[in-house]
């Protein structure tokens, strides 16, 4: 797992790192540089014309210190320094006259009004002027520096975070006055803000830089959010016995499809298959006995007493994982079979989709959710079941609210799917792409996770696990297909890879 902590907490683990390790405060600051740099070289070559906007702080003084670094290697740089209130930190000053020291740079310190310089495409701006200690949005003159930078063509490279970006919470930030950076080169943990959605403009790509904060204080620091890696699936896999029989792997149910939808249950009963459940019944209306047993030998049936849509289920204790909802329809009845379930059920159920919807129209069935219970909402189902939000960290902090108070597992789905577990944890996963977002895909998800369920997973890991394995096996499909062309069923088809990659 990769730790991803607050803004307040990272300047915690700097100064735990300047005491314990020990190492002084400028020489962290050289350390970081010297990653930037490192990275910075291998993409942008020594033609590249560098324009170096600095700030007060230690972002500043990071910024100072590559400038530094670049024009050591024969990179041609220009460097602004911004200082209107005359006042730089102690590592900011030191790096200034570090880079004052130098033989042949071009620097300009910015007390009042100036011209900027001319950005054209091919140049590459270095944005320090403000990293994670930025406590207000900005105004002034930086905004306007930052709305020149934006307007301009060339590439931006910021540094740590887009200055005038806060971590976390940007709900109350001004989007004109935050840097639009190509890349990001952060240090230490990505940040929160990376996640979501609303700031994908903002940071473009990013990549996590390592600067050796103190390992034991990273270890000992606790932290809601994490971004799974991985290693720690494969640690999820163990190898099957030898002795296995199907009855190991459990018996899954799954109660999907109505009239028109059959395709949801049929690509979710695949998926939960080839995600190792030992046996699966699908209870789907009767008019779909033909196409489920046509298209999908290995599933067992159980049929509705409706033609059409849901109406009803029993003999539930019989099975290992129960999921309900992909293609499910919304008709009265399939709410009052909903109903009813809820009622009987006591193991935790996978809830998906139009079962979603249905307790989004009754919220009384809230109450009734199984504890532990997975819900895997897209964001406008989990508005349905939450209320609307304003941006996306809000309807995270909803999601992780959201599972603590009703004891469940919500899989907020998206490009950074969000796990939010029962006791305020945030898994994210970072695997997987946009030729996800195709009809059916998430059916896939959830066979995915009543088959790891079947197979006697915690409900937390089997959503961990399953949002990772569809991820990489998107990811795959992706390879094989490109991402315009692959469809869900795709991604079924390379869940077998996926398996033999993650183990
Ligand atoms: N030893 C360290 O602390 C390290 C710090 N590092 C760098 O230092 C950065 C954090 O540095 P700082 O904490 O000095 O903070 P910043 O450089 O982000 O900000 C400088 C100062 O600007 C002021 N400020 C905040 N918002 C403002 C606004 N809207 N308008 C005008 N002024 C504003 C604040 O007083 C803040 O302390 C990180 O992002 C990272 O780049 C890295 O070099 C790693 C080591
Ligand atoms: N840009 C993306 N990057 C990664 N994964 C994505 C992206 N877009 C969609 N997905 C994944 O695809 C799935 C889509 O699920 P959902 O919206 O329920 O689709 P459907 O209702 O068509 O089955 C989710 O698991 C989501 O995380
Ligand atoms: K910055």
């Amino acid at each position: 797992m990769i730790k991803i902590f607050s803004t307040d907490k990272v300047r915690e683990l700097d100064k735990y790192t300047i005491q314990n390790e020990p190492i002084s405060s400028i020489d962290l600051v050289e350390r970081a540089a010297t990653v930037f740099t490192s990275e910075f070289c291998r993409r942008y070559s020594k033609q590249t014309r560098i324009i170096v906007f600095a700030g007060q702080g230690n972002n500043g003084a990071d910024a100072l210190a590559i400038a530094r670094m670049l024009t050591d290697a024969g990179y041609r740089v220009e460097t602004y320094l911004f200082n209107p209130t005359m006042r730089l930190s102690e590592d900011c000053e030191l790096n200034k006259q570090r880079l004052l020291h130098m033989e042949k740079i071009e620097f300009t310190e910015v007390v009042n009004d100036f011209v900027p310089p001319e950005l054209e495409e091919r140049d590459v701006v270095i944005d320090g002027l403000f990293g994670s200690g930025l406590n207000r949005p900005l105004t002034g003159g930086f905004a306007a520096m930052v709305r020149y930078i934006n307007q301009s063509d060339a590439t931006v490279v910021a540094i740590d975070i887009p200055s005038g970006l806060f971590g976390e919470d940007n709900r109350k930030n001004d989007p004109d006055s935050i840097i639009h950076a190509d890349l990001t080169l952060t240090f230490g943990f990505p940040k929160l803000a990376f996640l979501l959605p609303e700031n994908a403009e903002f940071i473009g790509e990013w990549k996590v830089l390592d600067i050796l904060l103190h390992p034991e204080i990273i270890a000992s620091t606790p932290t809601q959010f994490t971004l799974v890696t991985e290693e720690d699936i494969a640690a999820v896999f163990q190898p099957r016995n030898r002795f296995a029989h199907k009855g190991t792997f459990g018996h899954a149910l799954l109660i999907a499809g109505s009239h028109g939808k059959m395709g949801a249950a049929l690509l979710s009963a695949k998926a939960c298959l080839r995600s190792g459940a030992g046996l699966l019944t699908v209870h789907i209306p009767g008019r779909g006995e033909q196409i489920l047993q046509t298209a999908f030998p290995e599933a067992m049936v159980d049929l509705d007493q409706h033609q059409d849509h849901f109406s009803s289920v029993s003999g539930i204790k019989a099975y290992s994982s129960i999921a309900i909802g992909p293609g499910l329809g919304k008709h009265p009845d399939s709410a009052k079979a909903l109903e009813q379930l809820l009622q009987v059920v006591e193991k935790p159920l996978v809830i998906d989709a139009d079962a979603l919807n249905l307790v989004a129209a009754n919220k009384d069935l809230l109450k009734r959710i199984p504890p532990r219970s997975i819900l895997t909402p897209h964001p406008k189902e989990f508005d349905r079941i939450a209320g609307e939000s304003s941006n996306s960290y809000e309807r995270l902090k909803k999601a992780q609210a959201f599972a603590i108070d009703h004891q469940v597992c919500v899989v907020l789905k998206g490009a950074y799917t969000a796990i939010c577990t029962a006791t305020g944890n945030v898994y994210f996963n970072n695997c997987g792409n946009p030729g996800m977002a195709t009809a059916g895909s998430g059916d896939v998800l959830t066979g995915i996770i009543l088959a790891l369920l079947a197979q006697g997973l915690e409900p937390e890991t089997a959503s961990v696990a399953g949002v990772f394995l569809h991820g990489t096996a998107g990811d795959l499909a992706a390879v094989y297909r490109s991402e315009e062309s692959m469809i869900a069923s795709d991604i079924t088809d390379m869940l077998g890879k996926a398996f033999k990659q993650i183990k």
